[in-house]
């Protein structure tokens, strides 16, 4: 598949007619697996957007380490997209030699699209940590985030940090969010999806099945290149 100078996939972007919004789903992916795509998917209908762009992080900021190297996570992003035409890998983050900052990456898109909305889907779990992410008042700036709920993660256990930021940025439903360029965090509707890349790795190292929990390919591609052994 095509590469373009963004480092985007070759696929076509804009539709005529259709939403010029930008929606991201930045990850390690290590593996991407079901608990991604899934709610990712649904989200597009929801947020009236005709394609996701899939983030793989070069250099996770708040990770200690990979497992897969970010050639491997983003071969894997690229084999799920090419199931999926609603999906879009973007390498950028490969290409810096440096952490891979949110705010380095929304700076970089929003020169590109000036008029557009951006928003940045995150699970819950990164939700409860926003408030220790790199500048994260300038991403807000930039972007609306997008938040989808995670099994072990629930709003009745939010740090006080992010109920404050909740309490300033929240907004109800998609029609609010679309008023403003950046600046708002939304609950997307629930969709539960208990799956971690963590216990995949976990499942394959012990020799488990785990076929239910990603597509086909990115297991066929683990298995090939015996990644998470
Ligand atoms: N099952 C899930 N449901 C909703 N959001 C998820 C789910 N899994 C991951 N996400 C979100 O997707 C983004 C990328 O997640 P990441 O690639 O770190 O996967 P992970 O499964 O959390 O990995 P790990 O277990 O290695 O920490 C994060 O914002 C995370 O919150
Ligand atoms: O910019 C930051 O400080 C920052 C801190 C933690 C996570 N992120 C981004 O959030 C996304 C999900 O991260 P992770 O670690 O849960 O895979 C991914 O795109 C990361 O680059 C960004």
């Amino acid at each position: 598949m095509k590469t373009s100078d963004s480092g985007q996939t070759g696929k076509t972007h804009q539709t005529p007619g259709k939403t010029h919004d930008i929606g991201i789903l930045g990850g390690t992916f290590d593996p991407i697996h079901l608990g991604h795509l899934n709610p990712a998917r649904e989200l597009l209908k929801w947020l009236g957007l005709d394609h996701l762009i899939l983030m793989p992080a070069a250099i996770p900021p708040h990770k200690a380490g990979t497992s897969a190297s970010a050639q491997q996570r983003a071969q894997m992003v690229k084999l799920a997209c090419e199931q999926e035409q609603v999906f879009h890998c973007d390498e950028r983050e490969l290409k810096r030699q440096s952490t891979s900052y949110t705010l380095d990456t929304l700076l970089e898109i929003k020169k590109e699209h000036p008029h557009q909305r951006i928003f940045f889907v995150i699970g819950m779990d990164s939700l409860f940590t926003f408030t220790k992410w790199h500048k994260w008042q300038e991403i807000l700036t930039l972007c609306h985030l997008v938040v989808n709920t995670r099994p072990g993660y629930e709003l009745a256990d939010m740090p006080i940090d992010t109920r404050q930021l909740l309490a300033r940025h929240q907004v109800a439903d998609v029609a609010a969010l679309k008023q403003n360029l950046a600046g708002n965090i939304i609950l997307a509707p629930e969709s539960r999806w208990d799956i971690s890349s963590t216990q995949i790795r976990q499942q394959l190292k012990s020799g488990r099945d785990c076929q239910h929990l990603l597509p086909a390919p990115v297991l066929a591609y683990i298995r090939q290149h015996q990644l998470y052994r």
